[in-house]
């Protein structure tokens, strides 16, 4: 098999290392010509995931042509805000009738798309049937040093979601499918806003009830988003969903989390950005995802909080406190 991985960061680049590690022939697209080179010379990204080395079955490439020429699956790993403009260039150039699986993770602005919406709106209708995400708790380090992963594999025709699965499925990568295209994806994109929520209480100091509480209500925000654009409940309680959230609420490697953290000490955002030099995508998605909750009359209080922090100067206490004196409720409606 050959496969296209269009994106080398962290993420894409320890796919890579999974597919070439099962001898599959991979094509690794790295936007930046000087990595590309150094990835084929030094056989390691020192940029996105240094440390790791990449089987001689993945062939770096900076050219979206030859990275997509005889590809039988498609990856797209790029940031979501991106994901349009590289797929406008790819698309004349991926072949017909083979699984297209994103591995982003975000909601677009602007137009509150999810990843394989985007995808489909860039794409001949002819491809659609072969989008598909891939989506759960990885941490790329993690997945690239051979760290036992379980992730979930979702498409409209179950049939597509196999295939991926196949490909994928490798001693200590697990793949699940599901049919919950929707709800995958929000899983994968709403769990980065509450990890920044997680990191500040952490920056706070607030404590591990804190942290809990934030964790088990930031998931029945995102389930209520989810239901309202139409997933399965279920889904929310899955590798996308709980798995991801308590994963990136928890884990030293989330980046997600790392900004909420230094938020939450009282640094300033462009600040912290400018010294993470990778993406988190949260920052992004809060923006949206409230405007997706908001459009669609969804309470979203702790992602509302998230974005005054972010976005509008707000002091991570006061915002803590606002969450504390919301009116009393039960905590399910059945
Ligand atoms: N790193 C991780 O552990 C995981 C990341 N993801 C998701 O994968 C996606 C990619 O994230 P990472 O690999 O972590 O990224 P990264 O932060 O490691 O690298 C950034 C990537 O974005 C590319 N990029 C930046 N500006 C660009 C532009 N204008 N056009 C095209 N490409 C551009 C860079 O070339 C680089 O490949 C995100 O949606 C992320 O949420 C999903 C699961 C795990
Ligand atoms: O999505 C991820 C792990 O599943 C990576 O999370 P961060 O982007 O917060 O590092």
């Amino acid at each position: 098999m050959r496969a296209a991985i269009i994106g080398a960061g962290g993420f894409g680049t320890s796919l890579a290392v999974v597919l070439g590690g099962k001898g599959i022939d991979v094509r690794l697209w790295v936007r930046e010509p000087e990595l590309c080179r150094a990835i084929g010379e030094l056989r390691e990204n020192r940029r996105y995931l240094p440390g790791i080395e990449i089987p001689s079955s993945v062939t770096p490439v900076d050219d979206l042509r030859r990275a997509l020429e005889g590809a039988e699956m498609v990856v797209a790993a790029t940031p979501s805000q991106v994901a349009r403009s590289v797929f406008q260039e790819a698309a004349p150039l991926i072949p017909t009738g083979v699984p297209i699986v994103t591995v982003s993770k975000g909601i677009e602005e602007g137009t509150r798309l999810l990843p394989t919406e985007v995808l489909e709106s860039v794409l001949p209708p002819p491809f659609h049937p072969y989008l598909a995400v891939l989506s759960g708790p990885s941490f790329a380090r993690e997945v690239a040093a051979g760290s036992p992963t379980l992730v979930t594999v979702a498409a409209h025709w179950q049939r597509n979601a196999v295939v991926v699965q196949e490909a994928f499925t490798a001693p200590t990568f697990r793949c699940y499918t599901s049919t919950d295209v929707v709800g995958v994806q929000l899983g994968g994109a709403l769990k980065n806003v509450i990890a920044i929520g997680s990191g500040i209480v952490d920056g706070l100091g607030f404590g591990n009830n804190a942290r809990a509480a934030l964790i088990t209500r930031g998931l029945a925000e995102m389930a209520r988003v989810a239901v309202a654009r139409g997933a399965n409940p279920i889904t929310l309680s899955g590798l996308s969903g709980l798995g991801d959230l308590v994963l990136t609420c928890t884990g030293e490697l989330s980046r997600n989390r790392r900004v909420g953290v230094e938020l939450g000490r009282g640094r300033s955002l462009q600040e912290i950005l400018g010294e993470l030099g990778q993406v988190a995508e949260g920052v992004n998605t809060v923006r949206s995802a409230r405007e997706l909750a908001h459009g669609l009359g969804v309470e979203v209080p702790i992602t509302d909080q998230v974005y005054a922090i972010i976005h509008e100067g707000k002091d991570p206490k006061r915002a803590a406190a606002e969450l504390m004196a919301r009116a009393l409720k039960p905590e399910f409606r059945y």
